[in-house]
């Protein structure tokens, strides 16, 4: 069990709270500045506050606010060394939150598959305790990597859900041209990504490999193959991703100087 606080219950926060709810193992405290964010997670939630100084007996406390308000909060928040921040904000180095508490500084970049249990994280190795480690196993999957990656990955796994609701997008598009109800299109769109995520995640073949599995010779799927392989539709992907990633490092510039 964990005693955590979440200050910030909005989309990504709200999300690490339902999360945290689902093996009913945890004591959640959600800390929110508007009463209709609480609401939303009040369900999920061991306790719900405006008030701050609710995340002061809390193990670990996960700041869930925008960049630009970190500061703010963190000038109103008394921890102690004993407590463990834990601060999701893109482009917010460890350091800038470290130099305004006394609290050990771990950083995250979640994604909003935390509601689920599929989230998919990196952490920093600096900060990162029994505690935390316990809260990022109920939500899902983790990566611990070096600080100066936290830019791409806020790209690939934060930013990432957005680039792959898209992708679902274009494929329930398509089947409703083909004549699918809209809800049937969705479905059967998002339960193929689920499906072949599930795939890629557990079986030992590449991606390549995989690929070549679905393509039956001389059947449908490798006419749609080429279509792919002959348009850019990669390389525009990995340019959504640089996009990304080099937004984070403005991001965190900015936040150097100040
Ligand atoms: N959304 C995502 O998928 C991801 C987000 N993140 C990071 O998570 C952080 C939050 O993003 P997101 O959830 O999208 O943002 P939201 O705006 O959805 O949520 C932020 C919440 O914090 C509240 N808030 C603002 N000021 C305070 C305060 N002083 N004290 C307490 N609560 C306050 C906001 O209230 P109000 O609306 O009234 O201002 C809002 O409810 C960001 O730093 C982002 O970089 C990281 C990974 C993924
Ligand atoms: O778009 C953003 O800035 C946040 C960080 C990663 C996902 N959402």
């Amino acid at each position: 069990m964990v005693d955590v606080s979440v200050i910030g219950c909005g989309n990504m926060g709200g999300a690490l709270i339902s999360g945290f709810a689902r093996d009913g193992e945890h004591r959640v405290t959600a800390i929110d500045a508007d009463p209709d964010a609480l609401e939303a997670i009040e369900a999920d939630s061991t306790e719900t506050t405006t008030d701050l100084s609710a995340a002061e007996g809390s193990e670990v406390v996960v700041l869930a606010v925008k960049p630009d308000v970190v500061a703010t909060v963190l000038e109103d928040l008394e921890l102690s060394s004993d407590q463990t921040i834990v601060t999701v904000a893109a482009g917010v180095s460890r350091a800038f939150v470290a130099d305004r508490t006394d609290a050990t500084v771990v950083r995250v970049m979640p994604n909003l598959a935390a509601e689920t249990g599929d989230m998919a994280a990196a952490v920093t190795h600096e900060g990162l305790s029994e505690g935390v480690r316990e809260l990022l196993e109920t939500v899902g999957e983790y990566a611990v990597v070096d600080e100066e990656l936290m830019d791409v990955s806020t790209a690939v796994n934060g930013s990432g859900p957005a680039f792959v609701f898209y992708l679902i997008g274009a494929m329930k598009e398509a089947g409703i041209e083909g004549g699918l109800e809209p809800e049937q299109a969705e479905t059967l769109a998002a339960q193929t990504f689920k499906g072949a995520a599930e795939t890629v995640l557990r079986d030992e073949r590449s991606v390549d490999e995989l690929i070549d599995a679905v393509c039956s010779p001389n059947g449908t799927t490798i006419e749609g193959m080429e279509v792919l392989w002959d348009s850019d539709v990669e390389g525009k992907v990995i340019e959504a991703v640089q996009a990304a990633e080099r937004r984070s490092a403005e991001i965190a510039e900015e936040f150097d100087d100040e």
